[in-house]
């Protein structure tokens, strides 16, 4: 009796409507609010939900108690997700805020013509409504930067190269890319330690520097340029910035490249977030044997092949390729060239401004020495003392890679590595020092000439020097 009493006053109607009130009331009053991501919005993929699942993944960022891991196939990394129904707390500027995985079951059958899940997903975020303004944009703005940034760290990076004589893939594409897996890191590579960190300290204000950037009103890239002799790890250098940074790699075949407009195009073809890589600058192109165009111009130079015209990249199209208008379509790009001479270079392309840093790879020191002892044969500083590297390593001019065949030959066996080592930096030295030696007896024995010489002779000889100086 009082069941349909109750009904005939509350009906269902009314009831469910109160109910509503009551929810919204509470609402009203509560200090929270509430927002769903879902992972789909009925039809396509929510890209939001991705990217906070993403971000939740983090381990930086996870503080929950449960959570669900997973790794894919051939996958080093392991991924943390919030399980079912879990939540976690996240601070941002001082806020808290708290995340709820949901999911739930679906009920409604499937009409769709295409398979929807078994299980509704979705994150809900709490926050307090007076930290409503204050964060919600930018939060979902950070975590979408975030997951972008986590994504391209997990993926494979790119190694691309330009195709031959200019061809465009079956995407139209003038690039071609492998997965890039050079093992070479800045903890691995062997330089002096105080320079290695100034380098460090220098790519990483590059990569945080958007802001910088854009208040010096300055185009977002930087140019290094590497040079050394071979073998003294340049391209190892250029590995371990990609590795460091997390960029991929352009390297930059010039001499397939016909025209200034071909490289135009194949740096707007290039994405942010890379390092795009000219080796051995100097032998690409002949940059030094170049003819002034069009009356004087400073910049309107044939940089070489202008005689036969089979080449027709000039230094300008170069420097516009490095710091021109053309460089500024994207950003976020390294520049690196390397060369084995840098004598041989145009002053132009080592004006300051054009490559921001020149990092000279000099042949092996003793700190670099260090390094390869502890990489190839895991000895320590204390290890090397008395040994007597410190004396001949400078003196023997032997490169990183020479050392390092040395090394490898002998990692087995750690005391036959260092005398074979001292034993090869010894007879470095010594032709090193009979080369020295060689250089300045035939400099005295000129010298030696001229003192013999009559003054009248003097006095040509002086007349013929200005003569060739002039020319
Ligand atoms: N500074 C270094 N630190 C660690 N390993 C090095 C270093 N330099 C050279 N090596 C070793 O020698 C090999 C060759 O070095 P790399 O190709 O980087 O030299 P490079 O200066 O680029 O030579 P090239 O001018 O001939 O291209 C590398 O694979 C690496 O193992």
């Amino acid at each position: 009796f009082s069941q349909s009493l109750l009904h005939t006053i509350f009906p269902p109607e009314l009831r469910f409507a109160s109910l509503k009130l009551l929810h919204r009331l509470l609402t009203y009053f509560s200090s929270y609010c509430y927002y769903d991501i879902t992972e789909t919005d009925g039809v396509n993929t929510n890209e939001l939900y991705n990217a906070v699942q993403l971000y939740l993944s983090s381990s930086a960022s996870v503080s929950a108690s449960r959570l669900t891991l997973t790794r894919s196939p051939n996958s080093s990394s392991t991924t943390y997700n919030l399980s079912t129904n879990d939540r976690l707390l996240d601070s941002f500027h001082g806020a808290t805020v708290e995340w709820e995985h949901v999911v739930t079951q679906r009920h409604s059958p499937n009409f769709s013509w295409r398979p929807l899940p078994e299980e509704k997903r979705a994150f809900t975020l709490r926050l307090r409504k007076n930290n409503k303004h204050l964060v919600l944009n930018s939060y979902l703005d950070f975590i979408t930067d975030r997951a972008a940034d986590l994504r391209r760290r997990n993926q494979d990076r790119l190694l691309y190269t330009n195709s031959r004589g200019g061809s465009l893939d079956s995407r139209g594409h003038p690039w071609e890319s492998v997965p890039f897996k050079h093992p070479s890191t800045f903890h691995t590579l062997a330089m002096d330690p105080v320079k290695k960190s100034e380098i460090m300290a220098d790519l990483l204000d590059f990569a945080n520097g958007e802001a910088f950037y854009q208040k010096t009103g300055r185009a977002w890239k930087r140019g290094y340029l590497l040079y050394g002799p071979p073998g003294t790890g340049k391209s190892s250098m250029i590995a371990a910035m990609a590795n460091f940074l997390s960029y991929d790699i352009y390297d930059l075949e010039l001499t397939e490249v016909n025209t200034n407009s071909e490289l135009r195009k194949l740096l707007m073809k290039t994405s942010s977030k890379s390092i795009i890589v000219i080796e051995d600058i100097d032998c690409s192109i002949n940059l030094t044997n170049r003819n002034k165009k069009f009356g004087g111009s400073k910049n309107n130079y044939d940089a070489g092949g202008g005689d036969d015209g089979a080449n027709t990249i000039t230094l300008s199209g170069l420097l516009n390729f490095t710091d021109g208008l053309w460089s500024c379509c994207g950003s976020e790009r390294i520049f690196v060239f390397t060369t084995n001479h840098i004598g041989k270079l145009d002053p132009a392309l080592l004006r300051s401004g054009r490559m921001d840093m020149h990092i000279h790879m000099s042949y092996c020191t003793f700190p670099a020495l260090r390094i390869l002892m502890k990489n190839y044969l895991d000895l320590e500083e204390g290890d090397l003392e008395g040994e007597g590297f410190e004396a001949v390593i400078d003196e023997a001019e032997m490169t990183p890679a020479d050392i390092s065949e040395v090394l490898i030959r002998n990692r087995r066996n750690k005391s036959r590595a260092v005398v074979e080592l001292m034993e090869a930096l010894k007879i470095r030295a010594e032709k090193s020092g009979l080369k020295k030696l060689r250089i300045g007896n035939v400099e005295d024995e000129e010298q030696e000439k001229r003192a013999l010489e009559s003054p009248q002779q003097l006095q040509q000889n002086c007349v013929d020097d200005d003569k060739m100086h002039r020319t």
